[in-house]
């Protein structure tokens, strides 16, 4: 189907985004406008020098108030046997009940950090830009935890999936490869 460029209606938009792999990702924060933390596609890497990516909000989540207030963010990228948990922060589910669900330490900010990631970015937010319904967060990288970066969680087609090489020891019984 071709659509041109003046019908492009938020809903075709959608469909031919569900054609675009991305990695999934747990963003966190913690501060005086208190924890919390929302699962998140819409990230990438901005520039190297000074390490900095992007992270898109919806100003509706329940996270919004707390991120932008603390300007503190830890991205943490999701591996194959976090599929559970990227459910839980996916939306409709208290903080408290998100958080229990998995071991968490800080780095610098003091955003939270999950255990075991396949890597982990504590930033903090140099820049916010307004677009439509969601925030763009420029978040400069101020400390790093890296893992053995074996295996990736992948949301595709409305789906999880994942890639890289899971150790079957690890994955949970809803990590296996492929749509779910
Ligand atoms: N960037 C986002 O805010 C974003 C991304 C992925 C999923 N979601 C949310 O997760 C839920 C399930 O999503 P789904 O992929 O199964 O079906 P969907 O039809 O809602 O989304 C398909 C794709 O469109 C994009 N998208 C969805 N909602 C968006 C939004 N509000 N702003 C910008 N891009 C958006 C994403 O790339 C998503 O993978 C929905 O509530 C969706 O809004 C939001
Ligand atoms: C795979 C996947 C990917 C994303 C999301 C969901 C899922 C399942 N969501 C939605 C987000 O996680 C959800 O809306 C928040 O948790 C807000 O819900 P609450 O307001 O907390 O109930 C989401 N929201 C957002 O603002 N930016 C994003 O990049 C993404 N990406």
């Amino acid at each position: 189907m071709r659509t041109s460029m003046q019908d492009v209606a938020s809903r075709d938009y959608r469909d031919a985004m569900a054609c675009l792999g991305a990695a999934v990702n747990i963003v966190t924060t913690d501060g005086a406008a208190g924890r919390a933390g929302f699962t998140a596609s819409a990230i990438c890497s901005v520039t190297d020098d000074p390490p900095t990516l992007l992270v898109c909000i919806h100003r509706g989540s329940s996270a919004y108030a707390s991120v932008t207030r603390n300007k503190a963010v830890c991205v943490n990228v999701l591996s194959a046997r976090h599929e559970q948990l990227s459910r839980l922060f996916g939306g409709k589910v208290p903080a408290e009940e998100r958080f229990a669900a998995a071991d968490w330490s800080t780095l610098t900010t003091g955003a939270p950090v999950l255990a075991n990631c396949a890597a982990a970015f504590d930033c903090r937010i140099a820049d916010i830009v307004n677009v439509g319904t969601h925030d763009v967060l420029f978040c400069r990288v101020v400390a790093l935890q890296r893992s053995g970066c074996t295996d990736n969680l992948i949301y595709f087609g409305r789906a999880y999936h994942t890639v890289g090489v899971t150790d079957p020891a690890e994955a949970g019984p809803e990590s296996a490869s492929g749509p779910s």
